[in-house]
């Protein structure tokens, strides 16, 4: 490798600048013969003494060959030339260094590694639910069920609440299952043929997917010596422990804080990087992880560093750089990790049907029982579409184990079945307490039960507003849950290691238990609602969409006449009328409001939803009904929440954009009566098949108000268009048809040429399969579309700002999607991309992505396709 810093040059006079240009190379190369190399550099009389002292107190072989760098700055030309000469000598066996990676592992090794699989095992083997008791041992082998893992990029900016978000990823994830490859936990390192090694891993997957428990998985696998994924040793570290580290620190004392049995091999372990793993889990967790854009890294296991600062170095290979790294985090954090130097992005899809069904069965141990309750749930399709998430599996399976059934007070929401999940916890704990006191029931009921449920509600509360999912015990909010039986129930405790002795550290098990007990606190307390929710919808929409969404959705929940009353009854707790009220007065406003402007209205139709009063609907009186809820794949619950709505609304729905939404031919028809009474209809981005054209061109039939259709990139060509076509002649009431990106030839645009100009006085056409011929033909007056007719790049401004949407989308979207998307816009023939056009700009800027798209893909197929477009788009 050497040969090649200087191969061909003539490095006379460019010594100097070849070091500092070639810096990093040179340190990747010499680090493992950076002690031969000093011998060498000694007796060559380039070094002397005091500076081979110098190079040997810097900590670790990487730092040694930056001093030896440093040295030769100062010393000139002629000792850079010289040092030249020496590094491009090939390596004797002698003098290679890299002892470890060469030897063969030493028997200290390798008692060690054994004793490190043991100690994982033991750490691993038991499931761990929140509510376990005191010293009862569940064997997480005899609970742990398959979890669908699978391939895949995901966009970088998903800001909506994970757990809401899941169950629409998890259906367009079912109806795509072809398209993406699963994969199971013992190939998460494989690679395809010729591909580039894995090294580092990003899993994601929403709240209560089962992260951790896949990473319990692999450890456990790897304590019982069934699958090593090919490595020796794999360290553990979660966010949460590290959290704790509040001053700086080094990659050593890092891994010995948890691991002090790897002291004495630890050198041999990080010296044999390429046999290690490190599972770093919970990087949404990390107080710091706004941080992890650093600019100072840390290049040898000894080096401090902020914490983050060693994160970061780890997962871009300045430390360690042969390390393998699994990294986990919810989707809303992945925004601020490196992803450049990830290589492979795994999504964790939870159960599908039947897992969940496994999971009934594993935790009733009875299987009568168990498929009696699947039953009940898979009858309901709320808890249905809930059980997806292992954690919501396990909730509604604790409820069950109570209840026996839904009976009685039935949960229609999402908040419905998080307060029969407090009763159903605080039933048990209550009737403990009583058995363990031997007192009657209700020693802990009245007043003490809901002052210890509010104590808990205020710290969620409090900490939720702050962004915070960790207390620590001296925390003055945290101080009067002390010694309160039912803190644990709730809360998640650990022991974290600090110098002057330890620390408890509290969380509730999962965020979105954090937010139901904060928005009780909110709803049963006055305590004046969120700024956030204070605001007027106009100024609030981005913060709406945010972070707080599930804890208003839930807050909707409780203030809603029929969960006052059953916490009332069952807790104790009261909320204020005026509160209910004042709460549902604003939803009723934001709904106008939202209504009015056309922005994106989900969260605030679940909000709706929630109270489950048509008298609220009712009150909505918005000018003009326009219906945002696109971009995401919506769920059965987002579809119960749209139509709940449009059924308590009087009013004709003057749009309704569903563009991205992964909508199907069911949910479309499904909506049928709220369409006919829709003036504007977009339904783009969607793959939308002959069965959901025929439901909208029952609609264009029927309409009287239909007068907008956007159905760009989705897939359609002439026949579709041409059933289109024969509907819109019936009602001739439509005026604009928006189809971009289609495969709709001349043939398909010439059955719409006795509906333009009128009634169509707008079709946009562009990027479908039409000649450059056929494109002058088609846009001359007179002839099929004329004016009406947009089948060419004619207006650079407006198509100009189009393509910077249609980049953000690309830049955001799946390598699937994108490939997609390529296929359309690369059919533009160069000759009509005027040169200094926006066009140019755009196809370089997407040309651009192409690149880095398939250099990250690890899919031999897909990267291959991808590669064929970025020739097409560099010509
Ligand atoms: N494969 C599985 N088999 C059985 N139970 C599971 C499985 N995966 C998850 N669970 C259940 O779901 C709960 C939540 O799982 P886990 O803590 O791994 O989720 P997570 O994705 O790490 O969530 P978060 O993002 O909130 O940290 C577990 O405590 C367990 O009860």
């Amino acid at each position: 490798m050497c040969k090649m810093v200087t191969a061909g040059k003539d490095v006379t006079g460019c010594c100097l600048s070849l070091i500092r240009l070639k810096r990093v190379s040179l340190v990747d190369t010499l680090e493992g013969r950076i002690d031969a190399l000093l011998d060498v550099l000694l007796s060559r009389e380039v070094f002397n003494r005091d500076d081979r002292e110098d190079v040997l107190c810097q900590p670790g072989p990487r730092a040694r060959v930056r001093k030896v760098l440093d040295i030769l700055e100062c010393k000139g030309e002629e000792a850079v030339n010289t040092f030249l000469s020496v590094v491009d000598q090939p390596e004797t066996p002698s003098s290679a260094v890299g002892k470890s990676k060469d030897q063969p592992p030493s028997l200290g090794y390798n008692q060690i590694k054994q004793k490190h699989r043991e100690v994982l095992r033991r750490r691993s083997e038991s499931m761990l639910y929140y509510n376990t008791r005191h010293g009862e041992k569940i064997l997480f082998s005899d609970q742990y069920v398959n979890l669908l893992l699978v391939n895949g990029h995901q966009g970088l900016d998903i800001k909506r609440h994970e757990v809401l978000a899941y169950g629409r990823k998890r259906l367009s994830l079912q109806q795509k299952s072809a398209e993406h490859r699963r994969i199971t936990p013992d190939q998460l390192f494989s690679t395809a043929n010729g591909a580039r090694p894995v090294k580092k891993i990003l899993v994601t997957g929403v709240a209560g997917i089962g992260k951790t428990i896949l990473v319990q998985k692999l450890l456990l696998d790897f304590g019982n010596n069934k699958e090593s994924l090919g490595f020796d040793f794999i360290i553990h570290m979660t966010f949460r422990d590290l959290n704790l580290v509040n001053k700086p620190v080094n990659l050593r004392e890092l891994v010995l804080r948890k691991n002090r049995h790897l002291a004495k091999e630890l050198d041999n372990i990080l010296a044999n990087d390429d046999k290690l793993l490190i599972i770093f889990d919970g990087f949404d967790e990390f107080r710091h992880y706004r941080r992890c854009d650093v600019d100072a890294f840390v290049c040898e296991p000894d080096d401090y560093g902020e914490v983050e600062e060693v994160f970061t170095s780890l997962m871009l290979g300045e430390l360690l750089p042969n390390t393998a790294i699994i990294l986990t985090s919810r989707p809303t954090a992945i925004g601020h990790i490196p992803v450049g130097c990830v290589d492979r992005f795994v999504l964790i899809a939870g159960f599908s049907l039947d897992e969940i069904q496994d999971f009934f069965c594993r935790y009733f141990q009875d299987e009568g029982l168990a498929e009696q309750l699947f039953r009940v749930v898979r009858e309901n399709e709320l808890m249905l579409t809930l059980c997806y998430i292992p954690a919501f599996c396990y909730i509604i399976c604790c409820i069950l184990k109570e209840s026996k059934d839904f009976a009685g007070d039935n949960p229609r929401t999402m908040t419905d079945i998080y307060v029969q999940y407090l009763v159903a916890l605080l039933r048990t704990h209550t009737q403990e307490r009583a058995k363990a006191s031997g007192a009657v029931q209700g020693t802990c009921g009245g007043e003490q039960l809901s002052d210890a449920v509010l104590q808990l509600a205020r710290l969620a509360f409090f900490k939720l507003m702050d962004q915070q999912t960790l207390f620590y015990a001296s925390d003055k909010d945290v101080a009067p849950l002390e010694g309160c039986p039912l803190a644990s129930t709730f809360l998640d405790k650990m022991v974290a290691q600090e110098p002057g002795g330890t620390e408890d550290v509290y969380s509730f098990a999962h965020l979105t238990v954090q937010e139901f007990f904060a928005a009780v606190y909110c709803a049963m307390t006055d305590q004046p609602l969120p700024d956030v929710l204070q605001q007027d919808s106009s100024a609030g929409e981005d913060t709406l969409k945010g972070h707080l969404d599930l804890f208003s959705r839930f807050l909707s929940g409780i203030l809603s006449e029929r969960n006052t009353k059953l916490l009332a009854r069952q807790v104790g707790l009261s909320c204020d009328e005026g509160k209910a009220e004042a709460f549902r007065q604003r939803t009723v406003s934001n709904l106008n409001n939202l209504c009015e402007k056309g922005t994106h209205i989900l969260n605030s139709l679940h909000c709706l939803f929630e109270q489950q009063d048509p008298s609220l609907g009712q009150e909505v009186r918005a000018q003009a009904l326009r219906l945002n809820v696109s971009d995401e794949a919506l769920s059965p619950m987002d579809y119960n929440a749209i139509k709940y709505f449009l059924n308590a609304t009087a009013g004709d729905l003057s749009e309704l954009d569903l563009t991205g939404t992964d909508v199907s031919y069911e949910a479309l028809r499904d909506l049928m009566p709220h369409l006919l009474k829709c003036k504007q209809l977009w339904v783009g981005e969607n793959a939308l098949d002959m069965d959901t054209i025929q439901v909208i061109a029952e609609v264009l039939q029927q309409s009287d108000c239909f007068t907008h259709l956007g159905i760009g990139w989705t897939d359609i060509g002439d026949e579709e268009l041409l059933v289109l076509s024969n509907a819109i002649r019936q009602k001739k009431v439509l005026k604009e048809l928006w189809m971009e990106g289609n495969r709709v030839t001349c043939r398909g645009l010439l059955s719409l040429s006795d509906l333009t100009p009128h009634p169509l006085s707008k079709v946009v056409a562009i990027w479908n399969d039409v000649t450059d011929a056929e494109v002058r033909s088609l846009s001359a007056p007179g002839d099929c579309g004329g004016a009406s007719l947009t089948v060419d790049f004619s207006e650079d401004a407006v198509w100009a700002a189009w393509g910077s949407w249609v980049l953000t989308r690309c830049s955001v979207s799946s390598d699937e999607k994108l490939l997609t998307v390529l296929h359309k816009v690369c059919k533009i023939s160069t000759h009509r991309l005027e040169t200094g056009g926006w066009a140019h700009a755009f196809y370089r800027d997407l040309g651009r992505l192409v690149r880095s798209r398939a250099e990250q893909c690890t899919e031999e197929d897909v990267r291959k396709r991808l590669e064929t477009f970025e020739g097409v788009l560099s010509w």
